[in-house]
């Protein structure tokens, strides 16, 4: 993928370096440094109760009152910090006697932000070494405030790459390591996704011979994707905005989605339209797998359609918009009773009155079977295809997440396919790439009974290059490095 979307943190923040000043009047709670003081409290927060970064740093930046350069600096230590968190661990480590893992989890968090800020920011050295053990000192007091201040200098004393060529395993003994510690992914994931790929730990793709660029090489592009801001993508929501308000509004149109479109920076709620929820932001893959499942061509009824894993919404949105404009309904199904009031919201309006939400449980349906003409199951995963939007999400899952929500994916498929009426369509959707919750989930499900069969999803999305996966290319599989967007996976089954 292009580097458009590259974050804007090598133009130097430059008012930040110091502390502030020294010597003024003792200000208590008047928090010296807010952005550095704020990147800290999330990196605790999601250390150590579980936090959302990308819920809880936009409310901490609404509650104290930062803007502009502070905003921004607070932005990029924060997600910058999370997402090259296995990097700079090992560095780290290298850097103190005793290991990394007997550091204080209060100290912690403000070496990996003194970390980021040596290694990939524009920040001058000096300013970023004092600026943060002035933090170390406020928040953990002089002394461990000394021990920041040694750690650091000794990481300031080598560029990135210079430090992962002495702390990285070899590439060529040992390639998912290598890449495991470069581009800060766990060693499961590097691995998770290589397989998804077909390229396989000794080099190469499965069956086929080495790529140019050497072992893993394409799973290396998609890592690296991973550590890049991803660009903001609005919908138009059919029915209710088009694209062109929203590039009269500063965005430009995007290359797949026909409801899409980027905004190259500033804040979504600046457009009248994402105010007035007539637009909305949403990955471009979100809207094309969504898309794909109303483009399969129907015998008979296409009045009844069914979104049994809706909340928060955003599909239920673009789908309610598109059913409304053929005269057809929505039905978006949430089992939480909160993100299903999120899902109102988000089809509330919908050309026609499309959409209806209902909170209820899609294992154990309220509804006959066959009643619906189209399905969308996009069902709770592990989340690996949006780790650019979720920094701390690499570090929380573990293989046996996936295999937890297994039974779940294959319950909720299972019961969409007796939704559909036959000549029905179901459309299996996950925001993640990884085989046993794609593939293996729908591969599982069709052995089991015999009235669905695959359809080449790819035929649906013939705009977009490079999408068709698994056997015959029957699936969709959207990548980072790929096409610029999350790694969506979509399969397309008929009801017999
Ligand atoms: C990946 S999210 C769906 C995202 C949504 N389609 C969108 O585009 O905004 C999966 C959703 O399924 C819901 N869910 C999980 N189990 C469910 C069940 N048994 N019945 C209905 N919804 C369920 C989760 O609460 C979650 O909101």
């Amino acid at each position: 993928m292009s580097d458009r979307s590259r974050p804007s943190h090598r133009s130097s923040p430059r008012k930040h370096g110091g502390s502030g000043g020294k010597g003024g009047k003792t200000a208590p709670p008047a928090p010296k440094d807010p952005a550095r003081r704020t990147a800290y409290d999330v990196l605790r927060a999601v250390q150590d109760r579980d936090a959302y970064a990308n819920l809880l740093l936009p409310s901490l930046l609404r509650e104290r009152g930062l803007h502009g350069r502070d905003a921004a600096l607070a932005t990029e230590l924060t997600y910058g910090a999370l997402r090259r968190q296995g990097t700079y661990d090992a560095i780290l480590d290298a850097c103190i006697d005793r290991s990394l893992r007997s550091v204080d989890s209060e100290v912690l968090p403000v070496l990996r932000l003194g970390a980021h800020q040596l290694l990939s920011t524009a920040i001058p050295p000096h300013a970023a070494v004092s600026a943060t053990v002035d933090l170390a000192r406020r928040v953990v007091g002089h002394h461990r405030g000394k021990f920041a201040n040694a750690v650091l200098r000794k990481v300031g004393r080598r560029g990135l790459d210079d430090w992962t060529a002495i702390v990285a395993p070899d590439r060529t003994a040992d390639p998912v390591g290598h890449l495991s510690v470069v581009h800060s992914h766990p060693r499961w994931i590097v691995e998770a996704l290589a397989a998804a790929l077909g390229e396989d730990a000794a080099g190469g793709a499965f069956g086929a011979d080495p790529e140019p660029g050497g072992a893993m090489a394409e799973t290396e592009r998609l890592l690296a994707a991973h550590n890049e801001r991803p660009r903001v993508t609005l919908v138009a929501k059919p029915g209710r905005a088009a694209v062109e308000d929203l590039v009269g509004g500063g965005a430009t149109r995007a290359q797949y989605s026909p409801y899409g479109a980027y905004l190259p920076e500033g804040d979504p709620a600046q457009l009248r339209e994402v105010r007035q929820r007539r637009a909305a932001v949403q990955d471009e893959a979100s809207q094309l797998v969504a898309l794909a499942l109303t483009r399969v061509g129907l015998d008979g009824a296409d009045a009844r359609w069914l979104d049994a894993c809706a909340g928060p919404g955003g599909k239920a949105a673009l789908l309610a918009g598109l059913a409304g404009g053929r005269d057809a309904r929505l039905l978006a199904v949430e089992v939480q009773a909160a993100r299903a009031g999120l899902v109102a919201g988000a089809v509330e309006r919908s050309p026609r009155d499309a959409g209806r939400t209902v909170v209820a449980d899609s294992t154990r349906p309220a509804w006959r079977d066959g009643a619906f003409d189209r399905v969308l199951v996009d069902a709770p995963c592990t989340g690996l295809g949006a780790l650019r939007r979720r920094p701390e999400a690499r570090w929380r899952r573990t293989p046996e997440t996936a295999a937890d929500l297994e039974p779940l994916q294959r319950g909720l498929l299972a019961r969409a396919l007796d939704a559909a009426r036959p000549g029905g369509v179901v459309a299996y959707v996950t925001c993640s790439p990884h085989l046993p919750e794609t593939r293996g989930v729908v591969e599982g499900v069709l052995a089991e009974r015999s009235d669905a069969e695959p359809l080449r999803a790819a035929d649906y999305l013939g705009e977009v290059p490079d999408v068709a996966a698994g056997p015959e290319g029957r699936y969709v599989q959207f990548w980072p490095h790929r096409h610029g967007t999350d790694a969506m996976f979509l399969a397309l089954l008929r009801k017999r």
